[in-house]
């Protein structure tokens, strides 16, 4: 299975959200969709799975262009699911009913449904009403939704949301198993950190087009990374060509190119005026979203 989006262009009136955006992907993969709010990730789902018109460009699965028709769409929403919005969710329901709605519309020949809520942890409320969940609850929910219709191509939308630590690391794994399964997973979230947990590749989109693509299994340079004042940096100079000053404090300095003993001593210098830990390693998706989003100043070697 592939998904492929072709010089996709969305304006609504006058304003043009996406531009020429493209990209091409395979199955087993993970997307982590990242940008800041009002950017335009929702749109980009939104326009995939057509609840909104597309200017110009084309959606392919598997090699198949799917047009605006009836046809086209019911087939796409068949092999499509969507984040259910909690306020999507019937109050007077219980847990098991939304499951079983979503499974029955996707999937009816599947009988997973005790395991996707035992896997989950959800049998100590699934069978109560949604009106008595928590905001976590409710989220926890969404998710299982979605487990159980077990389409092939998923779009998430900040499926993070309220979830404490505890589930968002089950949720992280339970990410990672299905997609082995054949699945395209597309994860809109700002938990950029988390992303690394569990994404192939993060698409940062920018300027109305997916800006930089960060894949993660590609050898990437290392890096010497701790946070630093503006006022301190000079304890370190001369800083090395390619070293990145982002956002006011955090510094990544090239270290790949160096002998080990060179690499140590760095780390120690940079520790005696770190604010936080120091370490050794690429750059991971929160310094790439900083790079990305706080400015061209970010882009220049201090
Ligand atoms: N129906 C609409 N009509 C007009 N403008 C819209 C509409 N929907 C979204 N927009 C605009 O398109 C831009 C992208 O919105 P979108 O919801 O796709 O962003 P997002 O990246 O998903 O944001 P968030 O992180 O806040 O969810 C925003 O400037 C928004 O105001």
């Amino acid at each position: 299975m592939s998904l492929e989006v072709k010089n996709l262009t969305i304006n609504y009136g006058t304003k043009t959200v996406l531009k020429n955006v493209n990209f091409n992907i395979p199955d087993n993969t993970i997307i982590g969709l990242v940008a800041p709010n009002g950017t335009g990730k929702t749109t980009l789902f939104n326009a995939i799975i057509r609840f909104i018109p597309i200017n110009t460009g084309e959606i392919l699965i598997d090699d198949i262009v799917y047009k605006n028709t009836t046809k086209d769409v019911k087939a796409l929403h068949s092999k499509i699911t969507f984040f259910p919005d909690q306020a999507e969710l019937y109050e007077d329901f219980s847990g098991v009913e939304h499951i079983e709605m979503y499974r029955d519309i996707w999937n009816p020949d599947s009988s997973n449904i005790e395991e996707v809520i035992e896997r989950l942890n959800m049998e100590g409320y699934v069978k109560n009403k949604v009106k008595t969940y928590s905001l976590g609850m409710r989220q926890r929910l969404c998710f299982a939704m979605m487990i159980a219709a077990d389409t092939k191509i998923m779009f998430m939308d900040e499926i993070m949301n309220g979830l404490d630590p505890v589930n968002v690391e089950l949720v992280s794994s339970v990410l990672q198993e299905i997609k082995e399964d054949g699945k395209i997973i597309i994860v809109a979230s700002h938990l950029l950190e988390n992303l690394d947990d569990y994404a192939d590749q993060i698409y940062f989109l920018n300027e109305q087009r997916i800006y930089y693509t960060y894949v993660r299994s590609e050898s990437h340079r290392e890096y010497v990374k701790g946070y630093i004042s503006e006022d301190k940096l000079k304890f370190l100079s001369p800083l090395r060509e390619g070293t990145l000053y982002l956002d006011g404090d955090r510094i990544c300095i090239p270290a790949d190119d160096l002998p080990e003993e060179e690499v140590f001593k760095m780390m120690s210098a940079l520790k005696k005026h770190s604010s936080q830990e120091v370490s050794l390693g690429t750059l991971g998706t929160h310094e790439h979203y900083l790079r990305i989003y706080k400015g061209e100043r970010n882009y220049e070697t201090v």
